[in-house]
C-alpha cells in the first residue's frame, strides 16, 4: 500500500499505488507507467488482470471518479516512494484497519470479498 503525502488531497491515506490515465493511454499501460513511476517496478502487460472497480457516488462530483483495480505478478522489490509518501506491505485484515479514501476501502472489501 502508498501512504499519500500529506500536502496533497487524501493526504496520510493509504492508498491502492497507481494513478491517472493519460490521454491516448489504456488503463493497464497507466498502470505499468505509474507503477514504474512511484515504485520502481517494472509489471509485464500480460501479467495485469482487472480485479474490481469503484466509482464516486454520481450525485456528488459532476465528474465522478473511477478507480480500477488490477493484480499482477512482478519480479524484484519495490524500491520505495519514488514520488513521495510511503510504501509498505500489509496483510488483508490490516488493509481493513488503515485509513484509506472512499474508494480504496470499496476496493479492499471487493478484493478481500466482502461483499
Ligand atoms: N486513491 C484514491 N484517490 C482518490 C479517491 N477519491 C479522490 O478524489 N481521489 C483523488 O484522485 C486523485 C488520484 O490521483 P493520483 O493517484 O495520480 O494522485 P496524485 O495526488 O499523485 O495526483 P496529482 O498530484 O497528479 O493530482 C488524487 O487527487 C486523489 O485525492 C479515492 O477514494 N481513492
Amino acid at each position: 500500500m502508498h501512504r499519500r503525502p500529506f500536502h496533497k488531497h487524501h493526504g496520510g491515506l493509504w492508498e491502492f499505488p497507481g494513478g491517472k490515465v493519460e490521454p491516448g493511454e489504456r488503463p493497464r499501460e497507466a498502470l505499468v507507467r505509474e507503477i514504474q513511476e512511484e515504485l520502481g517496478l517494472s509489471l509485464a502487460p500480460h501479467a495485469v488482470q482487472p480485479v474490481a472497480f469503484a466509482e464516486e457516488d454520481e450525485t456528488g462530483n459532476a465528474k465522478p471518479i473511477v478507480i480500477m483495480l488490477y493484480s499482477s505478478a512482478w519480479d524484484g522489490s519495490p524500491v520505495a516512494a519514488l514520488e513521495g509518501g510511503k510504501i509498505a506491505w500489509f496483510r488483508p485484515h490490516e488493509i481493513d484497519l488503515l485509513p484509506k479514501p472512499p474508494l480504496d476501502i470499496e476496493l479492499s472489501r471487493r478484493l478481500f470479498e466482502k461483499g
